[in-house]
């Protein structure tokens, strides 16, 4: 059976990828490399593609994300995502998932190759005798044993750094104001705490931090001139973290000993650029950008970002987006029947009590309260981002952004929206269902009130009564179990007619009668009465409250929804005829 059910969802890949990732995916979805594309090209093609797997190399501005209409997840082959606009797609709802630990051997190995390279001479040696020269004095080197390797980074690359040279014989010195002292301590590692001190004693100098604002030209003319005579430095980590015009000039007036650089700050380095007279340097051992080029770890990298892609594109979490909150899988899948009860609520909410004729967008606030089982769960951000989701999508289109747990808080505030979700595990409060879930809209004057709203009409002109919705599942179902005042029982599914009248015989066949003449076809039909326990509710205490709270007084507890599935949309001129001809007091359609 195939995993999507209409056309496979399209992904780009305009960089080289390890085949074995891509094989997980060219089962169920199209996949097209395409290498060598310019950026204008990118632009161009983006808009037809739900995800794009890049490596270093692709630019992945802001221009090409608010391009790429379809894209749900830019997946970055390796662990630096400094070439993705990781703001932009943040506010576009777009996932961005990397591979965290998937080349770090590869780097921290390519890292002390380059260290021996360096030491040894090994490439001018090499060179030297490919030339058909035997030169064995010229290229007399140093150990590294005994000498002290002064790292700036104790990361997951720079660990391992750290005891590959401890293999060799090395003293380790680090600076890394977040590194643990534990973990250090395990590797033998000493933590400095200081900059000049790691600079004053280092014999080899190696940064494996990534590039921030905090990092960028951090090693420049100042801290160069700090490093003893002759001591040798090395970037495999990103262009820029050391300065190319101090390094450049440092080698040029002989006070380093060598500079050993896989990183530059323009890739491939621009010609006659100082990146371009750094590689020339006769004492700079280069590397176009290898430390991540190992068959291992392009495979490792290659099929971890790809399963990612694939759980992304059936609607599940990543397990390392770079944008978007851990949430483990178990729990999640806990929470799947309640995101799309929360959605269900948050738009019946809007069409309901918000866009229905006499209803208004006037509340902002919301209490989203979780009783029983449903309240377990720690990590609510899929339901805080289903409610935001639901609340705006019958009013917004929201602008060809997808919402969802990346971006729904910054939506949120954005459109001035406040949600506060509150939790409650107290079986009894949540009467006969497992969970609940209650959506309460705060009355806009009294935002902190707990008192119900007096001249609210919402959707139901001329009838006290507060914006609240609660729903439970049922397995996999989601169930509306209340509405407003009314105890009520239906799925929030298909187009709904929702009309609030004077429980009396005969009401029903008119507006059958009324729907009939306007070719609308009803599937079901519930009545959804008063309850004598929902008189009030604004907040978790109301909410116990009203349990086994008073009954609300005559005559409006002979007042009753009618819901009706309908099978078509129901326009404002039949609702209209409903409260004219049919004596409903509101009638309003909502499409779920
Ligand atoms: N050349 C390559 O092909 C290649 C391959 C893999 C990784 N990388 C790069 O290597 C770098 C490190 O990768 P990682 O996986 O170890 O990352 P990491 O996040 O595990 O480690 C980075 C470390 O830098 C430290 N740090 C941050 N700011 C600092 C500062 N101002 N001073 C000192 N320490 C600071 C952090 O606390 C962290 O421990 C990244 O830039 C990554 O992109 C390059
Ligand atoms: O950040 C990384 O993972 C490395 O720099 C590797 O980059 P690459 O995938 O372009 O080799």
């Amino acid at each position: 059976m195939p995993l999507f059910k209409e056309a496979p969802p399209k992904v780009l890949v305009p960089e080289k990828l390890s085949p074995d990732g891509l094989a997980l995916l060219r089962s169920s979805l199209d996949v097209e490399e395409r290498k060598g594309l310019s950026p204008e090209e990118l632009l161009e093609i983006i808009p037809t593609y739900e995800a794009l797997l890049v490596r270093s190399e692709t630019k992945v501005t802001a221009p090409v994300l608010r391009a790429a209409r379809n894209l749900k997840v830019v997946a970055r082959a390796g662990v630096g995502v400094d070439n993705v606009d990781v703001e932009e797609a943040t506010k576009l709802g777009i996932v961005v998932v990397n591979s965290p630990s998937g080349n770090i051997g590869a780097a921290a190995e390519h890292t002390i190759a380059l260290m021996m390279s360096m030491a040894r001479k090994i490439p001018e040696g090499c060179a030297s005798l490919k030339e058909g020269k035997w030169e064995r004095s010229k290229f007399v080197g140093v150990e590294v044993k005994g000498k002290i390797l002064g790292i700036i980074g104790l990361g997951k690359v720079g660990l391992t750094v750290a005891r590959l040279a401890k293999g060799l014989g090395m003293t380790v010195n680090a600076l890394d104001p977040y590194a643990s002292p534990a973990v250090a301590a395990s590797a033998s590692v000493t933590l400095v705490s200081s900059l000049a001190e790691l600079l004053a004693s280092a014999d080899f100098l190696t940064i494996h931090t990534p590039l921030i604002a905090s990092t960028r030209g951090m090693i420049a003319e100042a801290e160069l001139a700090q490093m003893k005579p002759g001591a040798r430095i090395l970037n495999v980590a990103r262009g820029g973290t050391i300065d190319e015009v101090a390094l450049l000039a440092a080698l040029e007036s002989g006070h380093l000993g060598g500079a050993a650089v896989d990183v530059f700050t323009s890739e491939p380095p621009v010609p006659e650029s100082t990146a371009a007279k750094l590689i020339a340097h006769p004492r700079a051992v280069v590397t176009p950008h290898l430390g991540a080029s190992t068959v291992e770890a392009q495979e490792n990298v290659s099929v971890d970002v790809c399963e990612q892609v694939l759980e992304i594109l059936k609607g599940l979490l990543p397990r390392s987006a770079v944008n978007a909150p851990i949430i483990l899988p178990e729990e999640y899948q806990k929470l799947q029947p309640f995101v799309r009860l929360v959605e269900k609520i948050g738009s019946l909410y809007t069409q309901h009590y918000a866009t229905a004729p006499g209803g208004s967008m006037t509340r902002n606030t919301f209490d989203l309260i979780y009783q029983g089982e449903v309240a377990s769960i720690n990590n609510t951000k899929p339901l805080f981002a289903a409610l935001v989701k639901g609340l705006l999508s019958p009013i917004s289109s929201t602008e060809g952004i997808n919402i969802n747990i990346v971006n729904a808080e910054l939506v949120a505030r954005e459109r001035g929206i406040f949600i506060s979700e509150q939790h409650s595990r107290d079986p009894s409060e949540h009467s006969s269902y497992s969970s609940l879930v209650t959506l309460v809209a705060r009355p806009p004057s009294r935002a902190s009130s707990r008192a119900p709203a007096a001249t609210d009409t919402g959707g139901a002109p001329q009838v006290q009564h507060q914006r609240i919705i609660s729903g439970t599942c049922s397995g996999d179902q989601p169930l509306i179990t209340r509405l407003g005042r009314f105890e009520a029982s239906f799925e929030p599914q298909g187009t709904l007619l929702i009309c609030e009248n004077y429980d009396s015989p005969g009401k029903i066949g008119v507006v059958g009668s009324i729907l009939g003449r306007e070719g609308v076809n009803i599937n079901f039909m519930t009545v959804a009465p008063v309850s004598p326990k929902l008189a009030v509710g604004g907040n978790i205490e109301d909410i116990k409250a009203t349990k086994d709270g008073p009954a609300s007084a005559d005559p409006a507890s002979k007042e009753a929804l009618m819901i009706l599935g309908v099978d078509r949309g129901v326009s404002h001129s039949v609702t209209s005829d409903l409260v004219k001809e049919g004596g409903v007091l509101s009638a309003c359609a909502v499409t779920l």
